[in-house]
């Protein structure tokens, strides 16, 4: 497919305001992606299959959400690229000007006068001015080379290779280029609307076909669920759209786990042993360990000796950590490659916490794992210092078969027979009072509180339902992203001072990568050490700077304590914290699965209470779960 042919379609959609209209915008446009269907003669050469691309880039990824594989490309190399493209009398700081006055990188990359920079182009990455039009293929091949450069070099490598594509787009084609270098296509294009156009387009599914109009024996909503637990599965919406279109029902029915292939993680809903015990009979009680969640792969090899040191080459052993965002982080944690090594029995997926604990084996606070999460330099010093524990609470995958839809108490059981030690304690019981010692014990040895789960319930991935609740007496944090900053002064002048912080709001086609609303300035929590981290953290995500400002790309996820929500006319999101304060970086959470506006407004009592599940309602974008579909069928 022409680039320019994606983001035609891409302009159309986004000037849709109907869901079913947009839905099916989407599966006219997968049906369109792949080879062209006319005589081997007719075709066009540069015809390919792009399916997979084009359902990937109208989410605004490049990659399946379980590839970890990065762009690395922040705003600044991406102004620096357009600006250019755009000539020697652009700058990246007219970029950040002109974004700053319209708020949008797309919109700045459309009006920017592109092209033709022949000299520069020159200079490796394939700036290729003058050539033929630009494909999807071609765009995703590119990207590819960006996200896979290494080294050094690697910098300019990816900056070449986008003022190469820059430079040969026009201004439509350079929208969507832009956004999809930063991840946000603002086309109103959710998962669910992924998901609902793959089955109208390739089984037949009448997603667009009001309710009330269609034929009584109608199966859409079994087709959606069908596309939906195949996208649960692989976490591909590429992968899938193509496996409905070649191989129909039969192909996604077929889909099964992989192991290194991570999935979504489940969530929880906050709620209390009476919720648990009155909507269940009896519940799961299980210790809530402040740690970080962690999903384990093994695979069993021929060569993998007992108790071996796992620390060797993490990159090719058979253990493989990845953290709730699906990104691995085996390297930073060695001694959970060795527990897992040592005492695992057969291939797995196992779900769980990585905890800190003391030389007695003690509870450490959340911080002390936040030092040794996703840390990719002095792993060992830092082993010395902080010693990390794993408490395994579920089993997705074993000996080969996967678990997803066995009830959790198996789970359980087949959680105990493939790893012998790390797994977490829990009581099953249909007495609240029982429940609530349990609980009571837990917040005694330390613990944050108690997870209480249904006894029968499924593994839902990416799914915060009320299947899993958690139930944690000190509730008064937020995680925010921080999406703006101020410069401080005198002796700080080159930190960043105070910082503003804002919750998700989902755009009404449940699309949650969109908008972002403030709720508030921290400033105090935060020592002269930490200040320096967070702006070495933060700078790289600099979207504009004016005076003592600067805003964010919507990326670090920062944990905020407060004591009050009040209702204020001072920021967008209609709220402020009262006494804000900093407490973390949630190094475990992208900007993605930071709180909502929905789940702000309920803990400030103004939120429908009763539904419980509008909390997070867009909560996860690459199975499409938790979105408001087109089939009203969520
Ligand atoms: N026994 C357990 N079962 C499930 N989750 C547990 C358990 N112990 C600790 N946890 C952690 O608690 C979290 C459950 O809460 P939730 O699904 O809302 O995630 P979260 O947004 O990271 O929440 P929080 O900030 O409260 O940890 C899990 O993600 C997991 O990291």
């Amino acid at each position: 497919m022409e680039f320019a042919t994606f983001a035609e379609r891409a302009d159309a959609m986004a000037a849709e305001e109907g869901d079913l209209a947009t839905v099916a915008l989407v599966a006219e446009t997968l049906a369109a992606a792949g080879p062209d269907a006319s005589p081997e003669a007719d075709r066009d050469p540069t015809d390919s299959d792009d399916l997979a691309i084009v359902a990937r880039f109208l989410r605004g990824a490049v990659f399946p959400g379980w590839d970890g594989r990065k762009l690395s490309v922040g705003p600044s190399l991406c102004h620096e690229a357009l600006a250019r493209a755009a000539g020697a009398n652009v700058t990246a700081d007219d970029v950040e000007d002109r974004l700053a006055e319209t708020g949008e990188i797309g919109a700045v990359a459309a009006q920017l006068d592109l092209g033709g920079q022949t000299g520069l182009a020159a200079f490796g990455g394939g700036g290729d001015a003058g050539a033929d039009d630009l494909t999807v293929r071609e765009v995703y091949e590119e990207l590819v080379a960006v996200a896979e450069a290494t080294g050094d070099g690697s910098e300019s490598f990816r900056l070449d290779t986008l003022f190469g594509l820059f430079n040969r787009a026009t201004p439509s084609e350079a929208t969507y280029l832009a956004r999809l270098v930063l991840g946000e296509m603002r086309i109103g294009v959710g998962g669910g609307a992924l998901r609902d156009a793959t089955a109208e387009a390739f089984l037949g599914a009448s997603v667009t076909t009001p309710t009330e109009e269609r034929d009584e024996d109608d199966r859409t909503d079994e087709l959606v669920a069908l596309v939906e637990r195949a996208l649960q599965v692989t976490n591909d919406h590429g992968r899938v759209a193509e496996l409905a279109r070649d191989e129909g029902e039969a192909g996604l029915r077929d889909v099964s786990l992989a192991v290194g292939r991570p999935v979504r993680s489940m969530l929880a809903q906050a709620g209390t042993v009476a919720d648990a015990m009155d909507a269940w009979g009896s519940a799961v009680a299980e210790t809530k360990y402040d740690g970080a969640r962690v999903q384990i792969h093994y695979e069993e090899r021929a060569d993998d000796n007992e108790g071996a040191d796992g620390a060797g080459d993490p990159d090719d052993g058979p253990v493989s950590i990845y953290s709730r965002n699906m990104e691995d982080v085996t390297a930073a944690l060695p001694e959970l490659v060795e527990h897992v090594r040592a005492h695992a029995t057969a291939p797995a997926i196992l779900d769980g916490e990585a905890v800190a604990v003391d030389d007695d084996g003690e509870p450490l606070p959340f911080q002390a794992i936040l030092r040794r999460f996703r840390r990719k330099y002095d792993v060992d010093r830092m082993r010395e210092e902080v010693r990390v524990e794993l408490r395994a609470f579920d089993c997705l995958h074993a000996a080969g078969d996967d678990l997803l839809d066995a009830p959790l108490t198996e789970r359980h059981d087949r959680l105990r027979e493939v790893l012998d030690e790390g797994v977490s304690e829990v009581l099953v019981s249909d007495d609240a009072a029982e429940v609530e010692a349990f609980e009571a014990e837990a917040l005694a040895a330390g613990h944050e509180g108690v997870m209480l789960k249904r006894p029968d319930s499924t593994y839902d991935p990416g799914n915060r339902g009320k299947e899993w609740l958690k139930r944690k007496p000190d509730v008064e944090t937020l995680d925010l992203v921080v999406t703006g900053a101020e410069w401080g002064e005198g002796r700080r002048a080159e930190l960043f001072g105070t910082f503003e912080v804002s919750v998700r709001v989902a755009d009404e086609s449940g699309d949650a990568s969109g908008e972002h609303a403030v709720v508030g300035k921290v400033a105090t929590g935060i020592t002269d050490e930490e200040l320096a981290d967070l702006t070495d953290l933060l700078e790289p995500h600099v979207r504009s700077e004016s005076g003592q400002t600067v805003t964010f790309a919507p990326e670090v996820v920062f944990e905020v304590g407060y004591e009050e929500i009040q209702t204020s006319p001072t920021y967008d999101s209609g709220y402020a914290l009262r006494f804000p304060r900093f407490l973390a970086v949630r190094e475990d959470k992208g900007a993605d699965d930071a709180d909502t506006l929905t789940r702000l407004r309920r803990l400030a009592g103004d939120g429908d209470d009763g539904a419980d599940g509008g909390d997070d309602s867009a909560d996860a974008d690459e199975s499409g779960d938790g979105e408001r579909d087109a089939t009203g069928a969520e």
